[in-house]
C-alpha cells in the first residue's frame, strides 16, 4: 500500500508548522524524512497517520492492505511506549486486544512477531528488564503483530547509544530485505537516512516544506563496509550541504527565544 500526501498546510494557532508539503510513501519502500528540529517532522508523521487533522492538504492511502492487517498505518515511538511491567509477549500481545480474534489467531500473531525481531527466546521476560535496544525491538515486534501497511517510524533510534543504533539498524535492513515493508522513518540523523533509505525527503527549517527529495539506489545490504560507504560519500555530501544551513539557521532562531 501507499500513502500520499499532497499540500499539506499545519498551523498550530499562528505558528505554521508545515507549508504545502507533498509527499509519497511508496509501496515496499523506506522514506527518510530529515530536517532540522522543529521543522514539523513529527507533526507530518502524526498528520500522515491521522492522529492529527492537518489545517490545509489531504492524506490517502492506495493500493490493498495486506492480509490480515488490523491497523493500516501503524506508529513506532522513540520512546517505546511499553508497559514496563508486562513481559515481552503482553507487550506484542497488547494491540491485539482490542481486536476479534481468536486465542489462536491472536497467539499466532504473536509468536510471529516475535520470531521476526528474533525475541523469541526473550518472550517471558519483563520489559523493565530489558535494555533500551532490546525494548525498542519489542516496540516493532508490538508494530508487526497488526501487520500494517505502513510503519511510521518517529525517531525510533534516537534514544539509544551508537553501537545499539548500529545493531538495530542491521536489524531493521535484515528485516526489510525479507519483507520488504513500507515506512516513513523520521529522523535527524544523515546516518540513519543514508543506512536505512530509499528515499529521503529533505525539508527545510519551519515552516518545514520539501527542500529536496533524494533517492539514494545503492541497495540496502551493499551500504556497510568500504565500498558501500565510499559509494554513498556523494550523496552524504549532498545531503549535509542540505541541511547544514538550515541546522544552522534554526539553532539561531531558537537561541533567539
Ligand atoms: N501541540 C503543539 N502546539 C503548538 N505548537 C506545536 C505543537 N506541536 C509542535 N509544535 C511546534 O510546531 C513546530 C514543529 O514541531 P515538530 O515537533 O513537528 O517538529 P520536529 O521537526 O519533529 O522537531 P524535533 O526534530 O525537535 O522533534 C515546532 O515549532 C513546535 O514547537
Amino acid at each position: 500500500m501507499e500513502l500520499r500526501a499532497t499540500g499539506i498546510t499545519h498551523k498550530y494557532d499562528d505558528l505554521t508548522a508545515l507549508e504545502a508539503v507533498d509527499l509519497h510513501a511508496r509501496e515496499g519502500e523506506i522514506l527518510a524524512l530529515i530536517g532540522p528540529s522543529g521543522c514539523g517532522k513529527s507533526t507530518l508523521l502524526g498528520i500522515l497517520g491521522g492522529l492529527l487533522q492537518p489545517s490545509e492538504g489531504r492524506v490517502e492511502m492506495q493500493g490493498a492492505l495486506p492480509e490480515g492487517c488490523l491497523n493500516p498505518l501503524t506508529y513506532v515511538f522513540q520512546d517505546f511506549a511499553l508497559l514496563p511491567w508486562r513481559s515481552v509477549r503482553g507487550n506484542v500481545r497488547l494491540p491485539l486486544e482490542h481486536h476479534q480474534l481468536t486465542s489462536d489467531e491472536r497467539r499466532e500473531r504473536v509468536e510471529d512477531a516475535l520470531a521476526r525481531t528474533g525475541l523469541t527466546d526473550f518472550a517471558g521476560a519483563y520489559v523493565r528488564q530489558l535494555s533500551g535496544g532490546m525494548r525498542q525491538r519489542v516496540g516493532i515486534a508490538r508494530a508487526l503483530a497488526v501487520k500494517p501497511a505502513v510503519l511510521l517510524m518517529d525517531e525510533p533510534l534516537s534514544a539509544l547509544d551508537a553501537q545499539t543504533r548500529n545493531l538495530l539498524m542491521e536489524d531493521f535492513v535484515g528485516l526489510w530485505l525479507r519483507e520488504k515493508l513500507t515506512a516513513v522513518y523520521v529522523t535527524h540523523n544523515l546516518d540513519e537516512a543514508l543506512r536505512l533509505a530509499h528515499r529521503v525527503v529533505v525539508l527545510s527549517r519551519r515552516p518545514g516544506r520539501v527542500r529536496e527529495e533524494i533517492i539514494i539506489d545503492v541497495p540496502l545490504d551493499e551500504r556497510q563496509g568500504t565500498a558501500g560507504l565510499l559509494e554513498l560519500a556523494p550523496l552524504r555530501e549532498r545531503l549535509w550541504a542540505l541541511i547544514r544551513d538550515e541546522a544552522q539557521t534554526a539553532e539561531l532562531e531558537l537561541a533567539d527565544v
